[in-house]
């Protein structure tokens, strides 16, 4: 989840979710996780009934929530959906109401995801609009299901309708809307099947029938029919919102909203995954002043400040897409040479990112390491000597580590001694034990490395999550300078 330091701050699954624990709790989860030759457990992004399992799963262990969904049907994200719920959180805090909140969702889809987490939640009482019959059936099962008929109802609604039908006979909190995103199936397609080579296959599988995500002009037009409808409505919602699935509609959105007169508007950012979406909210009412809303990603970047990345501008002879590819290699090396496993995340003309894991710290006291291997030898040596005479000087020679390995390896006893704590060493031999115990590697440690080609070529390592240790990005960066140079 490469996004996921950029979740809203309240998001559990900024910490991803532990599918181990998940698929000894929930057997029906358990078959569609596979093992990679690392011994990482994961599931198949690729395919749609994995997606299901682990969206359904999730509700139900971190909401209570029971929900089916048809395989023909949008699969939502529950990382994501969890998000807006969030960010709605963020708004209905401005209005100070805490009981009695009442919502529009503008199509349901079959999970009825939003409502479902809205009203487990937060006790929210929601509206659920939606076109499509055979979502609308699933949609009601799914209410039933979880006992909460009393807090959310669905509405069949017309195509051409978005909320003045619904709205005008009420007074609403909120409204909040994921439109259809395309205006074809070409359009569709064309995100899903992108002819830049150079870029990543998308790693989820797609899962949602075409009425769901295709609808004519698009989320653009879509989304300005509901701003248009909600000129209408005025303040019989308190706030309106939706989801935008392209930045790059977001400048005529705001136009539109300005020319509606709205009284104010806040966009925001939904990350997860690879994925991006974009939030809009707008309001009618004097007394509320959405830019108020904190923004949960400046929250983010502010905690985030004092941990940016660590760089290196890379030794390379030129600048240019060969040393920026042979430098990439000469990382990739370093990397296997230190038994780290590396999934590319990103892959783009200048810039290149990797997940990496290490199974246990082989990057710091490589000289003690050695040292400390080399006496074991000698010892064996000497007392092989007791028996059959002293190796001779030529062998002993043969046998001892080359001098210049050690002008590539970091020596933190000369350098830095404060900087190795008795925890890494620690949490090292504890990390060896369960390795032992479990026979299937554990990682040590995550983290992010971006090889990037502009002025310079520039190295930034980066903490995977919050399991942030800054000690071992330094040493392994300390690693990665000592030995770049170096064929080896
Ligand atoms: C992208 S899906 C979102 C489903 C669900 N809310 C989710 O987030 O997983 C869009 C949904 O809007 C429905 N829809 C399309 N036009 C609509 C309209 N005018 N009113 C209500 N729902 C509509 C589609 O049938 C589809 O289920």
């Amino acid at each position: 989840m490469a996004m996921n330091k950029y979740m809203h701050p309240r998001n559990i699954y900024k910490s991803p979710p532990n599918f181990k624990q998940l698929a000894l709790d929930y057997p029906e989860f358990r078959e569609f996780l596979k093992q990679d030759i690392t011994g990482k457990v994961n599931i198949d992004f690729q395919n749609v009934k994995s997606l299901r399992a682990l969206s359904c799963t999730l509700l139900k262990n971190d909401f209570g929530l029971e929900v089916e969904m048809p395989l023909n049907k949008l699969i939502p994200t529950i990382p994501l959906r969890l998000n807006y719920i969030l960010w709605l959180e963020d708004l209905m805090s401005l209005t100070g109401k805490k009981e009695g909140v009442k919502g529009i969702d503008i199509g349901t889809g079959a999970s009825c995801v939003y409502p479902l987490l809205a009203a487990k939640k937060n006790k929210w009482s929601m509206v659920a609009t939606e076109v499509d019959k055979e979502s609308i059936s699933y949609a009601r099962k799914n209410i039933e299901r979880n006992n909460m008929q009393d807090l959310i109802e669905v509405t069949e609604v017309d195509k051409n309708t978005f909320l003045k039908i619904i709205a005008e006979n009420g007074d609403y909190d909120f409204c909040m809307c994921n439109p259809p995103f395309f205006a074809s199936t070409q359009e569709l397609g064309s995100g899903m099947n992108t002819r830049n080579l150079s870029r990543p296959r998308p790693k989820n599988s797609f899962c949602a029938s075409v009425n769901e995500v295709v609808v004519k002009g698009g989320e653009v037009d879509f989304i300005s029919c509901l701003i248009n409808e909600s000129k209408e409505v005025g303040e019989a919602v308190k706030i309106y919102s939706t989801m935008v699935g392209h930045k790059k509609y977001l400048p005529q959105l705001k136009k539109l909203l300005r020319e509606v007169q709205v009284t104010s508007f806040k966009e925001t950012e939904f990350c997860q995954g690879n994925t991006t979406r974009w939030g809009l909210a707008w309001t009618f009412c004097q007394s509320l002043d959405l830019k108020k809303c904190p923004d949960p990603m400046k929250l983010v970047e502010r905690k985030l400040k004092s941990k940016d990345p660590l760089c290196f501008k890379l030794p390379v002879v030129e600048i240019n897409d060969l040393h920026f590819c042979s430098a990439t290699d000469r990382l990739l090396d370093i990397f296997s040479s230190l038994q780290m496993s590396v999934e590319e995340v990103t892959r783009k003309n200048n810039i290149r990112r990797f997940f990496v894991s290490a199974f246990s710290n082989n990057w710091s006291n490589q000289r003690k390491k050695r040292r400390e291997k080399n006496r074991k030898m000698n010892d064996s040596l000497d007392s092989v000597g007791e028996y059959s005479g002293s190796p001779s000087s030529e062998e002993h020679k043969l046998q001892s580590p080359r001098r210049e390995d050690d002008n590539n390896s970091i020596d933190y006893d000369a350098k830095s001694p404060g900087k190795r704590t008795n925890h890494d060493h620690f949490e090292g031999a504890f990390i060896k034990k369960l390795k032992i115990i479990d026979n299937e590697p554990t990682i040590f440690f995550k983290f992010v490395a971006t090889i990037k080609y502009d002025d310079y070529i520039t190295l930034e390592l980066d903490s995977f999550d919050n399991t942030y240790n800054r000690d071992y990005l330094h040493q392994i960066l300390q690693y990665i300078k000592n030995n770049f140079q170096s064929s080896d």
